[in-house]
């Protein structure tokens, strides 16, 4: 149900969006002049309505009588619409209403950023209101200065607070009005009076030096200049002082002493300088709204939660009292085995397993029952034990003991549950329940990849299905894609469907779940070159992570012309990495290594699961970049500790009974349940909807196919060898994809020649995603060094 409403809020902001009107460039420029003639004609007929009011009382009314003459200057319209504003109206406050439709004429003729011209409005509106009111206290009955409403708004106000109250809210109105829009603040108040005391001083004096013969026009300072220099000039002649121009002199050096302590100084507010480029998104923002992703499918609808089955009949966990009493009585009686007392004992259950925790009596040590841990759990003599000495931060032992008709927690129910629903999380997953029957809930963006492991038949794929499910309820099409690698071939072939919505693959490729081991090195190195690309455009873009650069894009601060683009999250799924380690191993790994240290700022997310949890497949460099890992049942400690670095994934139950961790605590969850066929009706709901035209196409990777054999054997060399040698020369660029441009090659034949062109020491070795070096400077250099391999043969 939950899900449903966060759909219909979903589609209720849509439709808004498409309901906002724009004007056109045309229609603004109408619209704009159409108000401006109308403020214009209005100011006019004000204008003359103050003058004329009284001799065309008796016109009023009678716009149909035709003979009629009125004095207005827009006659017996004018005198209407003034008798309408003014008198019936807000008085001569009413001008201001004139002028603010002149105003909004302006703005739209000239299509100025509204957001100014609103305030004009609300403030222009406020203090037409306040002035209507203010008058209204000077008139006794209804008027052309405080008009009706004027008049009336007075007439109320001094009928419930008084005459005394009505001045004082006038004041406090008119101090607000001051302080909020003119800024004005008592220090600015202080300084301008200074400065006017200041003025008319000069004044006072420069008048005073006129009378004395000193020129008059010459500004304050010229003025200050010329006495100064009168001085200079004075005592090097060693002058009497009897000279006129001493009183000025006292004036002037009292101007410059005040000029030091006295003189206040005005700090001019200072207001950041907007940015040409944020003008600009602004106005696009403004024009078009901000980019929405979804809008190539924007009539997607995200599958319903009843596509997924509820396993549980309705009913919640059901707790029995028998089993519990068993269970506490056989541990209480097996710790005091080992003289171990119990103070306290508690019990949660969960859908599989239930929580003992018990609390030993005084002066019992911790590390003993850590020590007979094996022992305990042999003496308990159940599959599924796992002993938690202490749990932490609680200071208890725990004992997980299986239940003896485990319930499966169904997909259907953490989907719906709140937590889910409700998680703003850029890419959340919604793995099962706790032991204690809540619904636990992770991001993958902050993981930043996970490592899955487990014996055969344990819930590894349910888990993987579980992970994909979670995403295709969260999130649009536009926001992540999958690549799927599968080299089982079966387990993830019903995604098929809906690879033209979420799926990524690369380009000249048929299907894009991969099952064939060449092609995930492909795929991978073609990922090690978005990854570069897209921290390029992050760079570009000055943000350091994904959401930053969508956020900034989607408020159209970033130019597509530029190459920027929205970027969707990309999740890499692989479903049995042993597979590939043991065909493939360093060709593998190394991309894997670096996508795992460096993709997580640019959305790139790895979800790598695994049979075999043996050291050689999960290498150390592979382990430490996968902090967050999920264990499934497997069958020995060793395999336990290379996933979780500790035991414990031994002693699960299997059917979904896992382990997760963050890289700290361990957390045991029961799976999420979903069946094949409920993610065939999933991905067939979303499949039978409008798609983008292809799939996702990651960018094109050039690998060394045709044998990495650098054998210079001139025989054996392409056709088009000198050819090909020449083009790189001169372009002084080592790419396969240049030399498939220019002799309209496949790329395996290019990737062959560039192959021998290395081996002919021509160009450099490959470089990953960046081109290759061309060691050949010139045409030259190229004939003489292909002349002389003749020669040598
Ligand atoms: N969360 C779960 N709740 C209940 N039963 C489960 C759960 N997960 C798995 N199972 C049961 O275990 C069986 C095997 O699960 P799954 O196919 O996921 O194993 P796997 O680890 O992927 O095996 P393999 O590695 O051979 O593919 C399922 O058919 C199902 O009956």
């Amino acid at each position: 149900m939950a899900k449903k409403k966060t759909r219909t809020s979903k589609k209720a902001t849509t439709p808004r969006k498409k309901l906002s009107f724009t004007l056109s460039k045309q229609q603004k420029i109408i619209l704009g002049s159409f108000l401006f003639l109308l403020g214009i004609a209005l100011i006019f007929s004000f204008i003359s309505y103050v003058f004329t009011w009284q001799t065309d009382q008796s016109t009023i009314g009678l716009l149909s009588e035709r003979e009629l003459e009125s004095e207005n200057w827009l006659n017996k319209f004018g005198a209407y619409l003034g008798n309408l504003f003014i008198y019936d109206g807000f008085g001569v406050a009413a001008f201001i209403l004139a002028f603010l439709i002149t105003l909004t004429g302006v703005y739209y003729f000239f299509d100025y950023a509204k957001k100014q011209l609103f305030k004009f409005w609300f403030w222009g509106i406020l203090v037409m209101l306040w002035l209507c009111v203010f008058l209204g206290f000077f008139t006794s009955d209804t008027n052309i200065w405080s008009g009706v409403i004027g008049f009336e708004l007075n007439d109320l106000s001094q009928d419930y607070i008084g005459l005394t109250g009505t001045i004082l809210l006038m004041i406090f109105l008119a101090i607000f009005y001051m302080v909020v829009r003119l800024k004005l603040t008592p220090e600015k108040v202080g300084t301008a009076l200074k400065r006017t005391k200041k003025d008319i001083a000069s004044d006072f004096t420069a008048e005073a030096s006129e009378a004395s013969g000193t020129a008059s026009d010459i500004d304050q300072t010229d003025y200050e200049k010329d006495v100064l220099e009168a001085v200079t000039v004075e005592k090097e002649e060693d002058l009497s002082e009897e000279i006129i121009e001493e009183p000025v002199l006292k004036t002037t050096s009292e101007e410059i002493n005040h000029s030091g302590d006295d003189v206040q100084m005005e700090v001019e507010e200072t207001r950041e300088e907007e940015m040409v480029e944020d003008s600009l998104s602004k106005k696009l923002v403004e024009d078009f709204g901000e980019f929405d992703p979804t809008l190539e499918l924007s009539n997607f609808k995200f599958p319903t939660i009843e596509l997924l089955k509820d396993y549980t009949g309705g009913k919640g966990i059901t707790i029995n009292q028998e089993e519990l009493e068993e269970n506490k009585n056989r541990i209480v009686n097996t710790l005091n085995n080992y003289k171990i007392g119990i103070a306290n004992i508690k019990a949660t259950v969960g859908p599989t397993v239930t929580l003992y925790e018990i609390v030993p009596e005084a002066g019992i040590r911790i590390s003993k029952i850590k020590n007979l841990e094996d022992d305990i759990a042999l003496s308990l003599s159940a599959l599924g034990i796992r002993i938690i000495a202490p749990i932490p931060g609680r200071g208890t032992i725990g004992i997980e003991v299986p239940n003896k008709n485990p319930k499966i927690v169904s997909m259907r129910s953490v989907i719906a549950s709140p937590k889910f629903q409700n998680a703003e999380m850029e890419l959340p997953l919604s793995l099962g329940k706790t032991i204690s029957n809540e619904t636990f809930v992770v991001d993958l963006a902050k993981m930043p990849h996970l490592l899955m492991a487990g014996a055969t038949g344990q819930g590894k794929s349910v888990g993987l299905n579980a992970i994909l499910t979670s995403l295709l309820y969260k999130k649009h099409p536009a926001e992540v894609k999958f690549i799927l690698v599968d080299p089982k071939k079966v387990e993830l072939t019903l995604f098929n469907k809906i690879e033209r919505h979420y799926l990524a693959k690369l380009p000249d490729t048929e299907e894009a779940i991969i099952t064939d081991t060449n092609k995930v090195i492909y795929t991978l190195n073609s990922l090690c070159i978005e990854m570069d690309d897209r921290y390029d455009l992050l760079k570009d873009a000055m943000v350091r992570n994904i959401k930053e650069y969508n956020t900034k894009f989607k408020a159209r601060k970033l130019n597509p012309n530029e190459g920027h683009r929205y970027l969707p999250y990309i999740v890499l799924v692989i479903d049995e990495f042993a597979d590939l380690i043991m065909t493939a191993g360093k060709e593998v790994e190394t991309p894997i290594a670096r996508l795992a240290q460096l993709a997580r700022a640019i959305g790139i997310h790895l979800i790598i699961a695994t049979q075999r949890p043996s050291v050689n497949v999960i290498t150390g460099i592979i382990k430490a970049n996968f902090p967050a890992r999920i264990a499934f049942r497997v069958t020995s400690k060793i395999d336990s500790r290379t996933i979780l670095d500790s035991s414990g994934a031994d002693q699960l139950i299997g059917r979904g009974d896992m382990l997760f961790t963050q890289g700290n605590d361990l957390t045991r969850l029961q799976c999420a349940f979903v069946d094949t066929p409920e993610v065939a009706d999933i991905t067939d709901y979303i499949g039978s909807q409008k798609a983008y035209p292809d799939a996702h196409m990651l960018p094109e990777y050039v690998g060394e196919e045709g044998g990495t054999n650098l054998d210079n054997n001139i025989e054996e060399r392409d056709k088009l060898f000198r050819e090909a040698a020449e083009v790189l020369v001169i372009a002084q660029q080592g790419s396969a994809s240049l030399l498939q441009r220019k002799l309209k090659l496949g790329y395996n034949r290019a990737g062959r020649i560039i192959d021998q062109l290395e081996a002919a020491g021509i160009v450099g070795p490959f470089e990953g995603s960046k081109a290759r070096q061309v060691i050949v400077p010139t045409i030259e250099a190229l004939n003489q060094l292909l002349d002389n391999e003749h020669n040598d043969n």
